[in-house]
């Protein structure tokens, strides 16, 4: 099913899908993927139903509290070691099941896990960083969707200086998907903010050639 041909040009909740063109790099976004009634229900559910766990970083021999609250879920569901915190991994739940098995009817392949992460006001966020290490970054597929407040999602290139910086807003019910060296090229950040803002959850569902 194109979900993008099915749109109905005169509702409000129109799936927009915009192609973003930067060197080294396959970054398309859908607004309004999921409907505003479905993103309500999900973000409802996920805000109350996830084992939220905070993780740490040791920063100069410190432990300190990453600024987000986190969860994994996947196909296996063998804990793993992210930050410095041991990683619970669940196994999908029915609402991410959900939205896994829509997500997937953009992309030729079935992603095997998924990060939440929970933005509770403007101070929480995630510092510039590219997804996945060496090899693993060339090939990616990562699909990112957001609930709740917007936040702009900012974009650098990972070496070349001179090229322009972007920042994408994701709304309420938005798929962002990034593909190819994307994570190889450019690097990410959600900036701290002092608006006074809503909670968002982003969750990023994420797929590695084997
Ligand atoms: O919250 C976002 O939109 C991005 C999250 C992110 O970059 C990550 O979890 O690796
Ligand atoms: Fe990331």
């Amino acid at each position: 099913m194109d979900l993008f041909n099915q749109t109905d040009l005169f509702s409000t909740d129109e799936v927009r899908k915009t192609e973003f063109v930067l060197p080294g790099a396959d970054i398309v976004l859908f607004e309004n993927y999921f409907s505003t009634e479905e993103s309500n229900k999900l973000f409802n559910n996920l805000i109350k139903n996830t084992p939220w766990q905070q993780e740490q970083i040791t920063i100069h021999g410190k432990e300190v509290d990453y600024p987000r609250l986190t969860a994994w879920y996947g196909d296996a569901t063998k804990d793993m070691k992210y930050t410095n915190t041991k990683s619970t991994m669940h196994s999908w739940s029915a609402d991410l099941l959900f939205i896994k098995e829509r997500i997937e009817q953009e992309v030729n392949v079935k992603f095997t896990r998924c990060l939440l992460n929970y933005y509770r006001d403007g101070k929480d966020s995630v510092d510039w960083h590219q997804d996945y290490k060496g090899e693993q970054r060339k090939n990616t597929v990562i699909a990112s969707v957001t609930l709740g407040a917007t936040r702009p999602f900012q974009l650098k290139h990972s070496t070349r200086k001179g090229l322009k910086r972007l920042a994408i807003p994701l709304t309420h019910g938005s798929l962002l998907l990034m593909q190819g060296a994307t994570q190889e090229n450019w690097k990410h950040k959600i900036p701290k903010t002092t608006k006074k803002i809503k909670p968002r959850i982003n969750l990023t569902f994420r797929w590695l050639p084997e």
